[in-house]
């Protein structure tokens, strides 16, 4: 990507697009276009087409999507698929109809099947049936890696697929219901604390793993991808490590302080048992992450304490 590049990042103000925006204007990019859903609704196929034809990007990081945890997923159903399909469709085709020069589709490490062996590899796309609480979301994101290889085969678009493992940092979503676990449980332990509380409630059992990185991580890894990677098909970004989500919030409590005990609500789903991505690919394409959980944690932490007056 030239410095001059005009760059699209769809989604800039979530956790995902605003650490892309980070990393681009720190490699010295400043020829960046964004637009919130307020001003442009990307599942509008008419708004989506008029932005491009205006705007005529050269490179398109797509991080716009909806988005959310496991009850969000496993609720909003219908929107995950619908939402996601929209803004992808609209966002791939009309790149090919104005001539960008490349794109980056981010999916989810949640398209390989709910009991696929572990270390997930790339390869296990489609081998078997999806953890039913995000179905709808893994099937959209799927026909997003489809799209991408099929306007690769037919008009010749390089167009490249990421699967970014579960990821938290800055300008996470914090609310009590829809978020990630990361989030959820920074402000429910800093909550418990605050208010004196003797015991913090996760869902679920506990039992199942999930392996974490630092969104800024993952910016790195999408910005050097973008240089570096041309293929067809996806390529896993993650650390290759993983927790049981007992010891995450272990982690959680020992960063805000709380004191009190931990119970499990197991009304709760657990989802997937184990979610962790082979990431040999990646690191054969000359890439590694750097923040490891505990400072990563930390760093969140922080993130949340100077926002949390603003949150509902
Ligand atoms: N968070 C995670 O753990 C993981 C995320 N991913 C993927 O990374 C990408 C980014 O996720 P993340 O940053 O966490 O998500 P966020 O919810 O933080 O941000 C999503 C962004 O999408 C934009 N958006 C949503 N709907 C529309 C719409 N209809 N029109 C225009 N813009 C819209 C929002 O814009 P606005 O703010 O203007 O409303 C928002 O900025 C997604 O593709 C997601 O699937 C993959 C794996 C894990
Ligand atoms: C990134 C990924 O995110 C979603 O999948 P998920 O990995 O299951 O993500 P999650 O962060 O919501 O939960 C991880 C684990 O943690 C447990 N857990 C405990 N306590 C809380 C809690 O308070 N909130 C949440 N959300 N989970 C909790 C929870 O029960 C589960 O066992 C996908 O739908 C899909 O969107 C996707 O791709």
């Amino acid at each position: 990507m030239e410095k001059s590049a005009k760059i699209y990042i769809a989604g800039h103000r979530g956790m995902v697009g605003s650490a892309i925006y980070r990393k681009l204007t720190k490699e010295g990019y400043n020829n960046i276009i964004t637009s919130t859903s307020a001003e442009l609704d990307l599942r509008d196929q008419q708004q989506t087409a008029n932005f491009f034809a205006t705007q005529k990007p050269d490179y398109v990081f797509l991080a716009a999507a909806k988005v959310g945890g496991i009850v969000a997923n496993n609720t909003y159903r219908a929107e995950f698929l619908y939402d996601n399909l929209q803004i992808q469709n609209n966002i791939i085709h009309s790149s090919y109809i104005n001539g960008v020069k490349k794109l980056m589709f981010l999916g989810s490490s949640c398209i390989y099947p709910k009991l696929a062996p572990q270390p997930l590899k790339e390869d296990y796309l489609l081998t078997g049936l999806l953890e039913e609480t995000n179905e709808p979301y893994a099937i959209a994101k799927i026909a997003g890696i489809k799209m991408c290889d099929a306007y690769r085969a037919q008009y010749g678009c390089n167009y490249i697929s990421v699967m970014p493992t579960n990821l938290y940092g800055l300008n996470d979503n914090y609310h009590p219901q829809n978020s990630h676990v990361l989030p959820a449980l920074i402000r429910r332990f800093h909550e418990a604390q605050a208010n004196g509380l003797p015991s913090v409630t996760i869902w679920g059992t506990g039992t199942p793993k999930r392996e974490f990185l630092f969104a800024d991580d993952l910016a790195e890894a999408c910005f050097y991808l973008m240089q570096n990677y041309d293929e067809e098909g996806l390529v896993n970004i993650g650390t290759g490590e993983d927790i049981a989500i007992k010891d995450l919030a272990l982690l959680v409590k020992k960063t805000t302080g709380f004191e009190g005990d931990i119970l499990f609500d197991t009304t709760k789903p657990d989802g997937t048992p184990r979610k962790l991505m082979d990431v040999s690919k990646l690191h054969s394409k000359g890439w590694k992450h750097k923040v490891e959980l505990e400072e990563g944690i930390q760093l969140a932490y922080s993130d949340f304490l100077s926002k949390q007056k603003s949150l509902v």
